[in-house]
């Protein structure tokens, strides 16, 4: 397994070993080792799955709001994505980065992204399955979004015209967002 920094702190590049041989390949997808030490408040309790059927199929940017943040270990099944996080604690020094990487099921790459983080990914190819950990359940109260397109943040995704949801295609900038909705994960980018 490797670690791999990236621009932002808390957000790490993780390749597991792959085991290649005539049948095909053996992978641990997920051994706690992975995160071990990376500060990682709690343990993962829920495991998503989805399908995109359509290259240039688009969902984000997401969050869940405090108290109810999650982290997230993100994957390719098969496909591909341009994966994105996006740092959106609003007294953190990198607020309003972001950092985009390339996670497929040949690279089979992961990508971490921390509480406090915004996240979102377009499909690079049809039918593609996207894997991911999160370490808090799901809570639709919570459930929180920032533009994919806003010009501020200016991500180059893969596609201009992307297959969205309808609640995707509402949400707001942010600069719009209520200086409320990530409390909780700002208080630990404080604490940094
Ligand atoms: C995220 C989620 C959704 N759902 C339900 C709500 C809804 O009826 C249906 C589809 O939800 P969504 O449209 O929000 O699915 P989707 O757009 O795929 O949302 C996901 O996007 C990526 C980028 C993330 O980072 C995830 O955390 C999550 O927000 O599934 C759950 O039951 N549990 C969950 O954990």
């Amino acid at each position: 397994m490797k670690l791999i920094t990236t621009e932002l702190d808390g957000v790490w590049i993780i390749e597991p070993q792959v085991h290649v041989d005539n049948r095909g390949f053996f992978m641990e997808s997920y051994n706690d080792a992975f995160v071990r030490g990376l500060g990682i408040p709690s343990a993962f309790v829920q495991d998503n799955h989805s399908l995109s059927k359509e290259a240039g199929t688009l969902r984000g940017l997401h969050f869940q709001s405090a108290p109810r943040a999650q982290t997230k270990l993100v994957r390719a099944a098969s496909g591909a994505i341009y994966d994105v996080a996006v740092d959106i604690r609003p007294r953190s020094a990198t607020f309003g980065r972001w950092v985009g990487v390339i996670l497929s099921a040949d690279n089979r790459r992961q990508l971490l992204i921390p509480q406090g983080f915004a996240h979102g990914f377009c499909t690079l190819v049809p039918n593609t399955e996207v894997l991911y950990k999160v370490d808090d359940y799901y809570s639709r109260e919570h459930d929180g979004g920032v533009a994919w397109d806003d010009p501020d943040l200016g991500i180059p995704w893969p596609f201009a015209q992307p297959v969205l949801s309808e609640k995707d295609g509402r949400h707001p900038r942010l600069r719009d967002l209520s200086p409320n909705a990530n409390t909780e994960a700002d208080k630990e980018a404080d604490a940094v």
